[in-house]
């Protein structure tokens, strides 16, 4: 855990933060990076980036469809959360999965489970189902047992 897991930003305080035009700092999935660091080593280029500063860049960023590994590198520039209050209004454009709620990305968990469970549900099922129906005819050859 970094010391930056804990600092919230609002969304004013990110826009001050992005007076600075030497800098470049943006919000993705509700966490607010500086990358200025990152700027010239950003395989896909500056000028990308420079178009994000002071932006919300959560559908730029997943429009690329940036690997595991580029999600991975991002964490060392994050500077802070931004504040719940502010989570709605600076990502107008994003299919919002929580439906308002604001709770933190521990959401997003939540959700990419439910993806699998409902086919793992169904396979079991169809596994059992064929397991059932494919029993070696016992009804055939085994006559009723009297009782
Ligand atoms: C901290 C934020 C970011 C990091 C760490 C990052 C990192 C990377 C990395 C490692 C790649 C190489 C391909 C991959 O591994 O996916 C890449 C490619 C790319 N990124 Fe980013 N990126 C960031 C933000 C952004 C943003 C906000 C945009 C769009 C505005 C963007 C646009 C691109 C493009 C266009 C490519 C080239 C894709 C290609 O050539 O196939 N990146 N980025």
């Amino acid at each position: 855990m970094s010391s930056t897991d804990n600092k919230v930003l609002t969304l004013s305080e990110v826009r001050e933060l992005a007076d600075d035009k030497n800098k470049c700092i943006m919000m993705i999935d509700n966490n607010v990076y500086d990358i200025t660091r990152f700027l010239e080593e950003h395989p896909g280029g500056e000028e990308v980036l420079k178009e994000q500063h002071g932006r919300d860049a959560t559908n730029a960023f997943e429009d690329v469809g940036h690997s595991s590994d580029a999600r991975e590198q991002m964490k060392a520039y994050k500077i802070a959360k931004l504040d719940s209050n502010d989570t709605k209004n600076s990502r107008p454009t994003v299919v919002d999965n929580s439906k308002g709620d604001t709770r933190d990305s521990s959401d997003e968990s939540g959700s990419s489970w439910t993806k699998w469970i409902i086919p793992l549900v169904i396979a079991v099922a169809a596994a059992v189902i064929f397991k059932l129906l494919s029993k070696p005819g016992q009804d055939i050859n085994r006559p009723p047992t009297a009782i």
